[in-house]
């Protein structure tokens, strides 16, 4: 007989030993990064507005700053004859008053001049050109304006001191651009987690080398990454090792010095040449060796020098799924996500009855097609499966069969 597994965790159990083991082992840090890489990363602390934006009064109009009061009871019939003082562009600034009867042309941006509480379009104005009756200084507004019309006031987007993000914020482009509008260059974010990557076993080839007989390209690696880092975190594939109790047992130690958590998969059955349960109890504790679930029950969680170890089980489809159930929300929580968030799912119809394993939750991969659920009857090393699966449906330990027709609830892979 091989290593005999821990007694079996039901789902709920195994996923609190792995939450609490992931706060247990790895504490969140935080890093100072420039604002230009700060794109899907998380912020770490609240950010503060430094200055009121806008920082000055400005106009939202290109028009003529004036006094409101200059604009009563003016229409197109009844205009109002108005001196321009001064022109303001973005940028430039006016040192003039503005008092009745005079006006300053403003463009869009520009800062309001002193003495004046309005702006009226230039729409609604005529010059010189088209009312031979002005000067070339003057203008005649054609309609009236309240007082703050078209002025963006000082503070009014964000005061100064006011918390302009919170923490645990993932940034993208508008929350970038919040933070740009403060003269903001750096930003406290969450460290990724390292996530070392390591895939076991004689028959993996890297991408670099040629197929031959009895070998298989490593998938696990790869796809395992893209996975990390999904949730924020750093993955690094550390390289494929053979299944060979020391080499395996060196690349582990070796591996844990460069990353926080690692992840390794292949080798967690019991067969010969699995050998991921004896190095971890070798090495430092295993707490979690197969868990009811299929595809993925021999999954191995294990702790070695203070950082998790977790043994996913070799089959691509088992990988895949088990990383998503089981490991990827804690590696988000580590990463600085907001506590769980809720799967994305969708509901459908059964097109075919799914045959289940009493006592294991069933994660079934399906294709949707409109609101039909179509189940993926291919083993857990069936790659190309994933090509078409838009997720998983579950299937409680406890049921027997899903018959077609049924409404089911689909998890969506991302
Ligand atoms: N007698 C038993 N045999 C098996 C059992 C069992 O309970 N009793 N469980 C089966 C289940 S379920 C699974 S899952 C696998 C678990 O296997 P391991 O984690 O030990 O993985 P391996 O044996 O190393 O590989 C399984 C399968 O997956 C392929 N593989 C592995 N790594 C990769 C990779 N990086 N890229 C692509 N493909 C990979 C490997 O070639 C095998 O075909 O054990 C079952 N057996
Ligand atoms: O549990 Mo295995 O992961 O069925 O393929």
């Amino acid at each position: 007989m091989g290593v005999e597994f821990l007694k079996i965790k039901e789902v709920d159990e195994a996923k609190e030993i792995i939450n609490e083991k992931f706060n247990e082992y790895y504490t969140p840090q935080p890093e100072v990064i420039d604002i230009s890489d700060s794109n899907n990363r998380i912020t770490f602390s609240k950010i503060e507005s430094k200055i009121d934006f806008p920082p000055f009064n400005r106009s939202l109009k290109d028009g003529f700053a004036i006094k409101a009061e200059d604009s009563y009871g003016v229409n197109e019939e009844n205009p109002k004859k108005l001196k321009v003082i001064d022109f303001l562009e973005a940028g430039s600034f006016s040192d003039k008053t503005v008092e009745l009867g005079k006006s300053v042309e403003i463009s869009t941006g520009a800062p309001i001049p002193d003495g004046a509480d309005a702006v009226v379009m230039v729409e609604f104005s005529n010059r010189a050109e088209e009312n031979s009756e002005l000067e070339e200084d003057e203008i005649e507004i054609l309609t009236s304006v309240t007082p703050s019309q078209d002025i963006g006031q000082k503070g009014s987007d964000v005061k100064k001191g006011q918390v302009i993000l919170d923490e645990n914020i993932l940034l993208n482009p508008p929350k970038i651009g919040v933070i740009a509008a403060q003269g903001i260059n750096t930003v406290n974010v969450y460290k990724k987690p390292k996530v070392g990557i390591i895939s076991t076993g004689n028959e993996l080839l890297t991408n670099q080398e040629e197929l031959k007989p009895g070998k298989i390209y490593d998938v696990n690696s790869e796809m395992i990454k893209a996975g990390v880092n999904n949730c924020g975190a750093e993955g690094r594939c550390l390289g494929i090792v053979k299944d060979i109790y020391d080499d395996l047992k060196t690349k582990i130690q070796e591996s844990l010095k460069e990353c926080d958590i690692l992840l390794c998969s292949g080798g967690t059955s019991a067969g010969v040449g699995d050998n991921i349960r004896d190095i971890l109890d070798e090495l430092g504790e295993v707490y979690i060796h197969g868990i009811t679930v299929q595809p993925g029950k021999p999954t191995i969680l294990g702790v070695v020098d203070g950082k998790i170890v977790i043994g996913l089980p070799g089959n691509p489809v088992s990988a895949i799924v088990i990383f998503n159930v089981f490991v990827a929300p804690s590696i988000k929580k580590l990463a600085g996500f907001k506590e769980e968030e809720e799967q994305k799912t969708i509901k459908g119809t059964l097109a075919r009855r799914i045959h289940s394993p009493i006592g294991r939750m069933q994660y079934q991969l399906v294709r949707v097609e409109d609101d039909t659920v179509y189940p993926i009857f291919k083993d857990s090393g069936a790659i190309f499966s994933l090509a078409s699966a838009a997720g998983y449906t579950k299937v409680s330990k406890q049921t027997e069969l899903l018959e077609e027709g049924e409404e089911v609830e689909v998890i969506l892979f991302n």
